[in-house]
């Protein structure tokens, strides 16, 4: 017996499930939750577990209430919805399924993506919580899958084997400050200080000195408390400066000076948040520095434009700080998911972060919704789904005629139609002349 098989509850009516072709066979362990016979008991997940409820078969009201109790009793099981359209106008079920599930799946359906789904719900669910860190996002790789971070981390390799200074291009808290960590972790200097400078921190006149140390002197001592100059305390490792823009040009100027020359064992990174030919157009950025840096630049894209990447990190920041949770916190809810892709992000990963450890504290319940999140409101966001569009839905007389000629084997009335047999069955399921249906065709097998 395959131990490492991953649990999934299948909350349904078995007599009308549909789902049966389309549940994933290898790698679960598939048991079927009879909503007619639960009374209330709660399912007990000390394993990780996924649950999916086929709405399309259960008896809507009088089943809602039951579901309504599972999922709320039952909270570490990660909770995906298979939902037609018409289920999520519906307010009890949007409820339901907008803050007790993770995803929800609207048919028809294709095998794979409810594979997926299914997939990406395991994943989020935490068992017995053994798997919980308390990480600080801080000392973390750099996450992300999308194509322009895979860009980012080919740069950062490629930037760890050289010497030249590099300069990262990004918004506020984009993670300009950990890829450059990432270099110095990548490079030979890896055993050697990590000292960065932020330049927008100190006044004007300041910041030279804290960078360079007392200017005509050893550069050593950057005022009477004996603090050392941040070029000499990055002696022999690296030394991020973040905000090269807002430097004095003077400073500037030393800066390119000392690169000209290589009298210093540092390894420079820069950061701006501006274009560097603008900012030397503009006369913030020092044309003999701008030519030093111009080469080598790594440009890190906001999170608003990452993609399948916002959910990626929030998935990990939840699971860095969920042992901060009261609740224990499994995962988000639908609207959460909905409320990240449709913000923009202004403040990108931190932003992330603040609202993340924020909703952890917040939440009440196993599953953060956008409100613990701090966005305003959900319903003005749009339902998403997995799924693509629905399948042209044929005329009601074509179905009853293509099930009678193929003498009610919906495969094949299916296949006459243009539609997948799932559509077919749901239609059956949820339509009140169902009597044609089948219902024998269409029962799931439990596991
Ligand atoms: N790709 C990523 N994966 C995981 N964590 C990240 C990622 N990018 C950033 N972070 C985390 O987000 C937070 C903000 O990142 P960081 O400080 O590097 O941004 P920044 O661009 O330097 O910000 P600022 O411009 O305000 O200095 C940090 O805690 C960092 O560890």
């Amino acid at each position: 017996m395959n131990l490492n098989l991953k649990r999934l509850y299948h909350v349904c009516n078995p007599e009308r499930a549909c789902l049966d072709g389309n549940l994933p066979s290898l790698q679960w362990r598939i048991r079927c939750i009879d909503i007619r016979e639960r009374q209330g008991a709660a399912l007990l997940a000390n394993d990780r577990a996924a649950g999916l409820i086929e709405f399309p078969s259960l008896s809507i009201p009088a089943d809602l209430n039951e579901v309504d109790e599972l999922t709320r009793t039952s909270a570490a099981i990660s909770w995906v919805a298979v939902v037609t359209n018409a289920h999520l106008n519906d307010p009890e079920i949007g409820r339901i399924v907008r803050t007790r599930c993770v995803s929800y799946i609207r048919l028809p359906a294709a095998a794979e993506m409810v594979a997926q789904e299914l997939d990406r719900a395991y994943e989020m669910s935490a068992g017995d919580g053994s798997e919980h860190t308390s990480a600080n996002a801080g000392s973390v790789a750099l996450i992300g899958a999308c194509a322009a971070m895979s860009d980012v981390r080919a740069a950062i390799r490629n930037a760890s084997e050289h010497e030249r200074p590099v300069t990262f291009i990004g918004e506020s808290g984009s993670g300009k400050t950990l890829a450059a960590s990432s270099i110095h972790r990548g490079s030979s200097r890896r055993e050697g200080p990590f000292v960065s400078i932020d330049c927008a921190a100190f006044a004007p006149e300041r910041v030279e000195t804290e960078l360079f140390g007392e200017s005509g002197g050893e550069e050593i001592r950057v005022e009477e408390g004996n603090q050392r100059s941040r070029l000499s305390m990055a002696e022999g490792g690296s030394l991020y400066i973040d905000g090269i823009c807002e430097l004095p040009l003077s400073g500037q100027q030393r800066l390119a000076d000392m690169l000209d020359t290589g009298a210093r064992n540092v390894r420079i990174i820069c950061s701006t948040h501006i274009d560097l030919q603008r900012a030397a157009d503009e006369h913030r950025l020092h044309a003999r520095l701008f030519s030093r840096l111009s080469p080598d630049t790594i440009t890190i894209p906001p999170l608003r434009e990452r993609g399948p990447d916002i959910r990626l990190l929030a998935t990990h920041l939840l699971k860095s700080f969920r042992s901060d949770s009261r609740h224990g916190v499994q995962g988000f809810s639908v609207c959460a998911w909905e409320a990240f892709d449709a913000h923009t992000w202004p403040g990108n990963l931190q932003e992330m972060i603040n609202r993340i450890r924020h909703a952890i504290v917040a939440s009440d319940g196993t599953l953060i919704t956008a409100v613990d999140l701090g966005f305003d409101q959900t319903a003005s966001v749009p339902m998403m789904s997995a799924s693509g569009d629905d399948d042209d839905i044929p005329e009601w007389d074509a179905v009853e005629l293509a099930i009678a000629r193929n003498q009610g084997r919906l495969d094949a009335a299916a296949t006459e139609l243009h539609i997948s047999r799932v559509l077919l069955a749901r239609m059956l399921a949820s339509d009140s002349r169902r009597s044609v249906a089948t219902p024998g065709e269409l029962r799931m097998d439990s596991a």
